[in-house]
């Protein structure tokens, strides 16, 4: 008989499952199937106490992954919302804000961006260099994690949010002020299932209310696009997409062509150079 589940965590090729009634198992795939991700709805047959396979996975509404020329890892499944966490200091790179970005807009997930650390004097700056996503649209929340995680709640409400963010942005604190038991439900999963150390947890769903998700994924210092086409780059730069069609040249690609409508845009104002540039940067190097 299978039995309907979510997976809560990914430890490599073992995934922890939870069933409807709250109780965790164990599980692996078959075979080679090892291509799951934490938020994945399955359907398990249990192979002992705490254990099983998993047999299928449902349909997945987003499948968030990143790649390199060589393999894909695949970050969370049927989420709603990725939550950029930035901070001032240690400073961001902002080339990862852009990639996360395109992530988001190639499978339709909404973006928030949260300056964490907001306490601190240097966020100002920060801030204002991240007005240029506030003009494309993009939310952008200053928060202090460490002396209040209201103001997020009402963003995280109804969605299945997962958490990037390089390493040093607070992505712990965040957890842990959402969730203060967090530490001891991840002891209570290990010693349940009596499988030892769980050192390679890539990703963990925690249930924040009964309509909210949160997945946190471990410090990405790198998100390498090379799953998403140049044609699938360009379109996730929102302020571009009026212009997209309208060059000369139907592969016009906005560097030096002539009659091109992205480079007409930039003399209105209504594109940056910067985020041209990340445009390229990003097309001549996915990965
Ligand atoms: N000033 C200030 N410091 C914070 C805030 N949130 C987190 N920190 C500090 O930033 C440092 C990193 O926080 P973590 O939560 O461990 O960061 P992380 O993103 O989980 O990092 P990894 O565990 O390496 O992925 C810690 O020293 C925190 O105390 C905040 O709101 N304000
Ligand atoms: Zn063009």
């Amino acid at each position: 008989m299978l039995q309907h589940g979510l997976i809560v965590a990914a430890h490599g090729k073992r995934y922890d499952v939870e069933l409807h009634d709250g109780v965790i198992v164990s599980c692996v795939t078959r075979g080679k199937k090892s291509e799951l991700a934490c938020g994945d709805k399955v359907e398990i047959k249990p192979t002992g106490p705490g254990e099983g396979v998993v047999e299928n996975f449902l349909p997945r509404s987003s499948l968030l992954y990143r790649s390199n020329e060589f393999r894909k890892k695949l970050l969370a499944a049927n989420v709603t919302q990725i939550v950029i966490v930035l901070a001032a200091k240690p400073s961001f790179y902002p080339e990862l804000v852009d990639r996360c970005l395109v992530a988001a807009e190639s499978e339709g997930i909404r973006p928030l961006i949260v300056l964490n650390k907001a306490d601190l004097p240097e966020s100002a700056e920060a801030m204002a260099r991240l007005s240029l996503y506030q003009r494309l649209g993009y939310e952008v929340l200053p928060l202090s994690a460490k002396q209040d995680i209201a103001p997020l709640l009402p963003h995280l409400h109804g969605q299945t949010s997962v958490l990037v963010g390089q390493s040093g942005m607070g992505k712990s604190t965040i957890v842990n002020a959402l969730l203060p038991d967090a530490q001891a439900r991840t002891g209570e999963i290990s010693s349940a299932l009596d499988s030892g150390k769980h050192t390679t947890t890539a990703a963990r769903l925690y249930h924040l209310d009964a309509a909210s998700q949160l997945i946190d994924s471990p410090g990405l210092q790198e998100f390498g696009l090379a799953h998403i086409t140049p044609d699938q780059i360009e379109y996730a730069f929102l302020e571009f997409r009026p212009y997209l069609g309208k060059c000369r040249f139907s592969d016009c690609r906005h560097r030096s062509e002539p009659g091109c409508a992205v480079h007409e845009a930039i003399e209105a104002g209504a594109v940056t150079t910067g985020r041209l540039s990340c445009y390229h940067q990003l097309i001549d190097h996915p990965a």
